[in-house]
């Protein structure tokens, strides 16, 4: 089974204008709200490629009511820990002639809430997919995955960790299966701007050398590098099409990866996969679907 984990689920309200003026009252030419967040992103792609997962996390108040509502309606199983005060946050992506976004803190996750989280972990199993996913909110330790992971360490469960700085930094040391930073944040982490191929491999290798098995290293419309855990080397244009909305581009490719590996075995083939998922979903308004991935895999 997989499993996904968000710490912080949101509500995506996506709003689009012609131009957005600081300052003034701008008018919106079309908007949208989706049940996010990276980790219930990457179930929502799973079950659209039709493999199960489960989804772990926290939700709270009306906002976090409607997450769970819409995240089921996909057909998704949840297994969300209810949180007793405060709101799932609200996360606001503009999309004007540039686009902006501003992501809430999200709510105050309680000692005995986190605790719940951690008795659920008991549940996953040998061979089982953890994918522990976005950001935490700012009230629990950044050393959290690092626990998580520390508690999971005697059972060999794959984990996967999309997440920045050192919510990822602090968790190598248990050689995750497989992260995915974007080439900005690999390059934060090293305190650099990456420009070239050569210099994203570098330092994937160094994420490798701390621990890492796997680094998928995205960069939007430049595609993707792949370095895998036996040192092989693998980069991949994107497909041809229009970008429509690339919020959870990223989490579909974590998403077709795994899907891809579990239905082939094969770690080109789900890399390859990977990259179509995550430019179907940015080709689309909504996340990707498997006819929409399996189009555009044609191209690669
Ligand atoms: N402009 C684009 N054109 C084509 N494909 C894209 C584009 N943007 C993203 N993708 C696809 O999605 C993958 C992941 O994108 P990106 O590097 O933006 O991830 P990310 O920063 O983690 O995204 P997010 O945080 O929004 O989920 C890319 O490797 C590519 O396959
Ligand atoms: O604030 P985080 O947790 O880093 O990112 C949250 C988020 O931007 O990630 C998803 C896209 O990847 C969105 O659904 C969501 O709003």
């Amino acid at each position: 089974m997989i499993y996904t984990a968000t710490f912080n689920p949101s509500l995506d309200y996506i709003v689009q204008l012609d131009t957005f003026t600081a300052g003034a009252v701008n008018r919106t030419k079309h908007e949208r709200i989706f049940g996010g967040g990276k980790g219930i992103n990457v179930s929502i792609v799973l079950h659209n490629l039709g493999v199960d997962s489960i989804t772990l996390g926290f939700i709270a108040g009306f906002t976090g009511d409607e997450i769970e509502r819409q995240v089921k309606s996909f057909g998704c199983k949840t297994d969300f820990i209810h949180l007793s005060d405060g709101l799932s946050r609200i996360n606001v992506k503009l999309k004007a002639d540039v686009e902006s976004e501003i992501n809430g803190q999200g709510p105050e996750i309680d000692k005995t809430s986190l605790k719940a989280f951690f008795d659920k972990l008991n549940q996953i199993h040998h061979e089982d997919v953890l994918v522990l996913a976005g950001s935490i909110p700012s009230t629990l330790p950044s050393d959290i995955y690092e626990k998580i992971m520390e508690h999971l360490a005697d059972k060999s469960i794959k984990i996967v960790v999309d997440a920045t700085c050192n919510l990822l930094l602090n968790v190598l040391k248990y050689k995750p299966f497989l992260i995915k930073p974007n080439h900005h944040e690999l390059g934060e982490i090293f305190n650099t701007i990456l420009t070239t191929d050569e210099e994203i491999i570098s330092c994937a290798k160094k994420l490798q050398a701390k621990g890492a098995q796997n680094v998928l290293v995205s960069m939007a419309g430049d595609g993707a590098i792949l370095i895998t855990s036996d040192g092989k080397i693998y980069k991949s244009p994107v497909p041809k099409g229009i970008v429509k909305n690339s919020v959870g581009a990223g989490d579909s490719m974590v998403a077709g990866f795994l899907a891809g590996l579990l239905t082939t075995n094969n770690i080109e083939k789900a890399f390859k996969i990977g990259v179509a998922t995550g430019s179907a979903s940015a080709f689309s308004e909504a996340l990707a679907t498997k006819e929409e991935v399996m189009k555009l895999l044609q191209q690669l």
